[in-house]
């Protein structure tokens, strides 16, 4: 399917809508013929050529500037047009159309100029990158999460990768674990002396050494992989306990409506907050009340509220510190704890501390639990205590410099990595009659690393990566 069609493609580069400049760019194989047709004449390599775009008629479509990348020197490694016009909507569709048409009458003379340019499927720009060898696939990954990165500390990783930070980790291992495959496998074909043999190339040591290294990729990539996806944190409770105070609260804005009016918040709000660069979806939802007052909408909404908590990362189980006497729970708050799923984690959170005096604040410290947190949504006492939390739960190490950005699916063939590597470790301390066993430990384990950089990559996997970017990308 992915080799299947090389022809020549062609999108809007540039977001929809209006801005200052729009790129129409085109990409393909032998576009020399399809320049001169589009725009009269040749090019120079590389230089921003300032000129008319003519439509079919010769009159301008627009002025601006073409860029040529002759391949295999371009984004793609193949040849790619720029047509840098102003950015306006109607005028890149015109454009694109222009182009289109172009290709079309030079496809149907005889011989044809140009093979048929098509617009181009979402991420096929960068797909064609990496079938060319510009981009590997954590590169090619890391352009679409550098442009989705919802914070600077996730751009910046995202950046590292796509300049192959993450890559050259990878291939790091890779080369190590070659070299131990090389050393097993020509112990294979020497049976007798198998045992010295790995024993002087210190075989065991050179395993160990890779494992402890595989520890670290994975360290760093699960932080990178937090920077892209964030922790989803829902706010639930009973109506009143302050959720959508504390969500304005986190957000610094007031996002959510807040009244003394039990059972204002009715639908899902959700708002991407950052802390220290973690991207944290917040999400404040209905008061969860089981009462004859609640009407239809409000049922939904609570219907929504537990729909959310289900999929959290992390919940904030919001009490009101007026109404209840800790560490008993009022029953309500009993009914809700009860109904918590036991496979989510809970914080326990206690609001409206500014209500307290002091005489009150010291008499409630001895009757929390190890774990809870006290806050007043409205004055802000406490929300930097919880926000620590929210890292320390994400497992935020405050790694500093030289993250790089990396994905669940990453994670997932590291994690493979280190199975192979355990079954490889076994085979070895077992000896002589399984070094076939470790052989193929061995292979598993750089298989499972090559299918991260894309060496080994299924079509399926290839074809689901490009199409989740957007189009002209
Ligand atoms: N106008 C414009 N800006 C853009 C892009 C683009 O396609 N067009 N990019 C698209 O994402 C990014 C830049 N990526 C690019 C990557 C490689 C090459 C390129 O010409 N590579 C050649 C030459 C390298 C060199 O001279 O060092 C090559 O790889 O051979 C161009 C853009 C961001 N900005
Ligand atoms: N004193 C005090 N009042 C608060 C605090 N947080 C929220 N409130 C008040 O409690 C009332 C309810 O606040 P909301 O944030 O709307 O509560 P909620 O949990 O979202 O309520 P529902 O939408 O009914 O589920 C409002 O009058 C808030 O001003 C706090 O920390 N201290
Ligand atoms: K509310």
């Amino acid at each position: 399917m992915l080799a299947a069609s090389r022809d020549p493609i062609v999108a809007i580069a540039t977001a929809p809508g209006r801005g200052a400049v729009g790129i129409v760019r085109v990409s393909g194989r032998g576009l020399g013929a399809f320049v001169q047709a589009l725009l009269g004449r040749d090019l120079r390599p590389r230089e921003a050529t300032y000129l008319p775009f003519p439509d079919e008629h010769g009159q301008p479509i627009d002025h601006g500037l073409a860029l040529w990348f002759p391949g295999p020197h371009s984004y793609t490694g193949e040849d790619v047009l720029e047509l840098q016009g102003h950015g306006g909507p109607v005028v890149l569709q015109l454009l694109l159309a222009r182009c289109l048409a172009v290709a079309q009458s030079a496809a149907v003379e005889v011989p044809p100029r140009l093979p048929g340019l098509r617009p181009a499927r979402p991420g096929e720009f960068t797909e064609r990158a990496f079938l060319n060898d510009k981009l590997d696939l954590a590169q090619a990954e890391a352009v679409a999460d550098l442009i989705d990165a919802s914070t600077e500390a996730a751009a910046r990783s995202a950046s590292r990768s796509l300049a192959g930070v993450f890559s050259q980790r990878i291939h790091a291992l890779r080369d190590a674990l070659i070299h131990l495959r090389m050393l097993v496998e020509a112990t294979l074909d020497f049976p007798e002396e198998e045992i010295d043999f790995l024993k002087q190339a210190d075989a065991a040591g050179q395993l160990q050494r890779l494992r402890d290294a595989l520890a670290g990729v994975q360290a760093q990539a699960r932080q990178g992989a937090l920077l892209r996806d964030g922790l989803k944190v829902v706010i639930a409770g009973q109506p009143n306990a302050g959720k959508s105070s504390l969500l304005n609260a986190l957000a610094g804005a007031e996002l959510a409506i807040v009244t003394p009016i039990a059972g204002t918040t009715r639908d899902v709000v959700q708002q991407t907050i950052q802390i220290e660069g973690v991207p944290l979806h917040v999400i404040d939802t209905a008061g969860l009340r089981d009462s004859p007052d609640v009407n239809e909408v409000e049922k939904i909404g609570i219907a929504r509220a537990w729909g959310q908590i289900q999929g959290a990362d992390a919940v904030l189980f919001l009490h009101d510190l007026t109404r209840c006497h800790l560490p008993a729970y009022q029953a309500d708050d009993a009914a809700i704890a009860a109904a918590l799923p036991a496979d989510v984690t809970v914080l326990q959170v206690w609001n409206k501390v500014d209500q307290m005096d002091a005489a009150a604040r010291a008499a409630l410290e001895p009757r929390l639990l190890h774990g809870d947190l006290v806050l007043s949504a409205r004055q802000g006492d406490g929300l930097e205590a919880l926000r620590q939390r929210l890292l320390t739960l994400a497992g935020w190490q405050h790694a500093g410099d030289g993250l790089f950005m990396a994905r669940e699916r990453h994670l997932q063939a590291l994690q493979r990595v280190g199975h192979h590597l355990d079954g490889a470790t076994t085979w070895l301390s077992a000896q002589a009659e399984h070094l076939d066993l470790l052989a193929e430990e061995l292979r598993l384990a750089q298989h499972a690393l090559g299918e991260i950089t894309g060496e080994f990559s299924a079509d399926d996997l290839l074809g689901e990566i490009f199409s989740r970017f957007c189009i002209g990308k």
